[in-house]
């Protein structure tokens, strides 16, 4: 039998031993397994406390067995959801009885949610958009996926692409009787008004990408400056444990270090970074191309200077937010400096207002209070070219109304990719490869 026509069977709940343990099925044998596995089928929908034997009558647990019947159920098939006992000897005994089915074979990463898509219970937003509820670490990112989960963004594109393809519609109907006398005045100055609104929103929507990013991705902080600036020192007190070794000798820190914290929900990944200064020593020349590397990619860069030392504020190939941070205020106070914040590692003076301004930062990123932004760097570059035909065809209007249709009619493809509409075929194994086994 072809794989896609196979059962599936796996373990869908966390790591073992654990309280409880969830194996899904699903696929035109589940209905078969759960008889073969508990003597009967239940209702549909309802939970019923089972003994779980295999066909020898060997007992394996009491659990918990739930059914779906297909279409109305995750993943479009007949499903069934076992809860038994999560001892790593339980489950699996479960999983080698269920496979010895005929037809059943073990899903691989991400099948169900492939199903899902392929059956038309979610579509491909949806889908990206739970693959990150599942790995979300912050408030943030779970609530970002969860609008994405949703369908708050496929709505979206669906109603622009419905837009487009309504316009298109109007452009070709006024072709088609263009030769006509009775055609009531032209639709065009509809329809191109119409679009340029489009136009408008799409952009809008597509500035937030830089923020919808940071979001799922978390805000890249990197920490540079000077040997002996303090920079270990900042990310450890950050980080509140010790990641970076920090000793009064300059030019300590050597490679790229980075720690995943958690600043109000918000997702931020903080580099240190080997201090910059003029140097013939190999390594430490290596440490510092590297640290400029860093900085060129990062999203915000705190320039550290111990108090009385000017900050650096350029740094090449980096456009952003530059900080000035005076560092060791237990040891120079508050002196005069051209400085963003004083802060002092060891006594922790200013790490709170260092908090504030990088969640201010955040804040003034966020153009909207919605989360229905782009995301994936797959998002951003479609919208892109949707943006890019739509504008072709609102500006040539020294070409046939033809051409224009034209232009509309790829400027919703590029829509429809982004949700799966049109042929993403080439982009579901890589997709797919992101989810864990059981989902
Ligand atoms: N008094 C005081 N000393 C500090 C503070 N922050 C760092 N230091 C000291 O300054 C020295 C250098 O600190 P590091 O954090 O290693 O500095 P760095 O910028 O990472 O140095 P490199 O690795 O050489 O680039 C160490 O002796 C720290 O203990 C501070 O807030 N107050």
């Amino acid at each position: 039998m072809n794989a896609a026509n196979q059962t599936i069977y796996a373990l869908s709940s966390g790591s073992l031993p654990a309280g409880v343990a969830v194996i899904r099925i699903s696929g035109k044998q589940a209905m078969a397994a759960v008889e073969s596995l508990v003597g009967s089928v239940p209702a549909p929908r309802h939970a019923v406390l089972k003994t779980i034997r295999t066909r020898n009558g060997l007992i394996l647990d009491r659990g918990l067995v739930l059914t779906f019947a297909g279409p109305a159920s995750f993943t479009g098939e007949d499903c069934a959801e076992i809860h038994v006992h999560g001892g790593k000897a339980v489950v699996a005994s479960l999983l080698a009885e269920i496979a010895t089915f005929e037809d059943c074979r073990l899903a691989e990463h991400g099948e169900f949610s492939r199903r899902a898509l392929e059956n038309g219970k979610m579509d491909l937003v949806e889908v990206e958009g739970l693959a990150d509820l599942i790995s979300a670490e912050t408030e943030m990112q779970r609530r970002l996926a969860m609008e994405h989960a949703a369908g708050g963004l496929s709505d979206l594109y669906e109603n622009w692409a419905d837009r487009l393809t309504r316009a298109r519609a109007l452009i070709e109907a006024e072709l088609d009787f263009a030769d006509e006398d009775d055609v009531p005045g032209s639709v065009s100055d509809l329809v191109w008004a119409d679009m340029e609104r489009l136009h408008s929103e799409l952009a809008t929507h597509l500035s937030g990408a830089d923020f919808g990013e940071i979001v799922r991705d978390g805000l890249r902080i990197v920490i540079a400056g000077p040997p002996n600036a303090g920079k270990s020192s900042l990310l450890n007190a950050l980080a509140k444990r010790e990641v970076a070794i920090v000793t009064d000798i300059a030019g300590t820190t050597r490679d790229v270090l980075h720690v995943d914290l958690n600043i109000e929900g918000y997702a931020v990944r903080l580099y240190d970074t080997a201090g910059l200064r003029e140097t013939d020593e190999i390594v430490e020349r290596e440490g510092i191309r590297r640290a400029l590397k860093t900085v060129a990619d990062a999203d915000m860069v705190l320039s550290l200077a111990e108090i009385g030392e000017p900050a650096q504020t350029d740094f090449v190939g980096f456009t952003g937010k530059v900080f000035k941070l005076g560092t060791k205020a237990d040891v120079h106070g508050t002196a005069p400096g051209d400085y963003d914040l004083l802060i002092s590692s060891t006594s922790g003076a200013g790490l709170k207002e260092l908090h504030q301004l990088i969640i201010k930062d955040l804040q003034d990123r966020s153009s909207s209070l919605s989360l229905a932004l782009p995301s994936r760097l797959r998002h951003r570059v479609l919208l892109t070219e949707s943006l890019g035909a739509l504008s072709a065809a609102i500006e040539s209007e020294s070409l046939g109304l033809d051409i224009r249709a034209e232009q509309l009619r790829l400027s919703a493809n590029s829509l429809g990719r982004i949700t799966g509409r049109v042929d993403v075929e080439d982009l579901l194994d890589v997709i797919f490869s992101e989810f864990c086994i059981g989902k």
